[in-house]
């Protein structure tokens, strides 16, 4: 049996500049290091990030958790098996003694829960995927995020992404090659409508053009889709991130334009629907409104995937109770949100034993780790969503399922349009 000879840490940076962790576990007297990402509209339920205060820039916070790696982490597993997974993050979550990983610190446990998951392929002399899917592994259809609006991107838009799922490739390769040449055509129209200034990007790298409206940023992503040789609700389908809370105040979505109430919101998402070939959501109502992600969920549920990001924060308590009331019908799926990768799978598990997809989803700070790469495909989730086809940070991930799609060749399984159950 191997056995984790060091635990360490250090301070990296992320993509947007920021500090992070990235955890080292020293195996067989190799060094395997893994980093953690980092939200910007992150939900409240979400594992607790050491940041002292929130500020981002001081490092402090980010210090702490790293010292906290190099101390507590490290006493409490120190020794273990690194291919139990499972009994090491759950080390981790003793060793921590809070519900939201408040005294370690949600990016310290992700990053060394990350570290562990890499040392156990390393040690079983496989490649992480397999290591974690044994013979199920499947490539993901991908989400890719081509306009910021939101926290992520300065410009009017309230929605926070307008994203490309190309659905009706035959491949992993295929849905990539879709998407950067639709990338292409979109910044020209971009540029051609709006201005040089619209090419700039926000923080995963989609375009931040100074559109007001969904239907206005939806509307050229068709045009780019058509420009591109491709046909909308065919080829490529459609998706957004709403992350509604960002723009909930007093009761009311101040969104488009506009100040709705949640029913009112309902309608304009189904009128949105039926202009656009959308078919998935996520996050459309704040994240505490279980109720109306249900009637939205009841209403165009068998044509439009609901995902609850926010919502959920990948924590089985929240997901059991969203599945009970008929909240949404898929899981965003994001590590650091819950801070281990095996409560994590443990979500991802009730998912799909409840009938809900499952997205394996990056971070907006993101960094040059490939993880979730494969933990997507090992888990065989069939989606991901880690951003537009460019940025090296969201590149990372794209190159590394490319990299799989190759080494796994005809054996390579990719649902389609079957992954979003259309
Ligand atoms: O809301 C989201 O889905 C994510 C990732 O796209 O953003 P953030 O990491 O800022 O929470
Ligand atoms: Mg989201």
């Amino acid at each position: 049996m191997a056995k984790i000879e060091k635990v360490w840490a250090r301070e990296v940076l992320d993509s947007r500049g920021n500090p992070t962790v990235e955890a080292v576990v020293t195996v067989n007297g190799h060094e395997i290091s893994a980093i953690a990402p980092s939200g910007a509209s992150t939900g409240m339920y979400e594992a607790h990030e050491l940041r002292d205060g929130g500020d981002r820039y001081k490092g402090k916070g980010v210090q702490k958790a790293v010292e906290n790696v190099r101390t507590t982490v490290a006493k409490a597993i120190v020794g273990m098996d690194p291919t139990d997974q499972r009994a090491i993050d759950m080390a981790m979550v003793e060793a921590d003694g809070t519900d939201n990983k408040k005294s370690i610190g949600g990016n310290a446990t992700t990053a060394v829960s990350f570290a562990v998951a890499n040392a156990g392929a390393f040690v079983s002399n496989q490649q992480l995927y397999e290591y974690i899917g044994k013979d199920h592994v499947t490539l993901p259809v991908p989400m890719f995020n081509i306009i910021n609006g939101g926290k992520h991107a300065g410009g009017d838009l309230k929605v926070q992404e307008c994203m490309i799922i190309p659905a009706g490739a035959s491949s992993f390769s295929e849905c990539l090659r879709m998407a950067a040449e639709t990338y292409s055509s979109l910044k020209s129209i971009l540029k051609s409508k709006y201005g040089v200034g619209a090419i700039n990007v926000g923080d995963e790298g989609g375009f931040a053009p100074p559109v007001n409206t969904v239907s206005e940023a939806l509307g050229t992503i068709v045009e780019a889709i058509s420009d591109a040789g491709y046909e909308p609700g065919k080829d490529i389908y459609l998706g957004i991130d709403a992350a509604s809370s960002e723009f909930f105040e007093n009761g009311k979505y101040s969104v488009d334009g506009l100040s709705l109430s949640a029913g009112e919101l309902v309608d304009h998402y189904r009128s949105i629907i039926d202009e656009f070939p959308l078919i998935s959501i996520e996050d459309p109502f704040e994240e505490n409104d279980y109720a109306t992600t249900a009637e939205l969920t009841k209403a165009v549920g068998n044509r439009v995937q609901i995902v609850g990001d926010d919502l959920f924060v990948t924590n089985s308590k929240r997901l059991a109770d969203g599945i009970k009331k008929g909240a949404a019908n898929a899981l965003l799926l994001k590590v650091n949100q819950i801070g281990t990768v095996s409560e994590a799978q443990d979500a991802c598990e009730m998912s799909a034993d409840n009938g809900y997809n499952v997205v394996v989803s990056h971070r907006s700070g993101e960094s040059e780790d490939t993880t979730i790469a494969d933990l997507c495909v090992g888990w065989g989730t069939g989606q991901i969503k880690t951003g537009a086809p460019c940025r090296g940070e969201r590149t990372a991930k794209y190159n590394r399922l490319l990299r799989i799609e190759d080494r796994l060749g005809s054996k390579a399984v990719f649902p389609g349009k079957k992954a979003l159950r259309l």
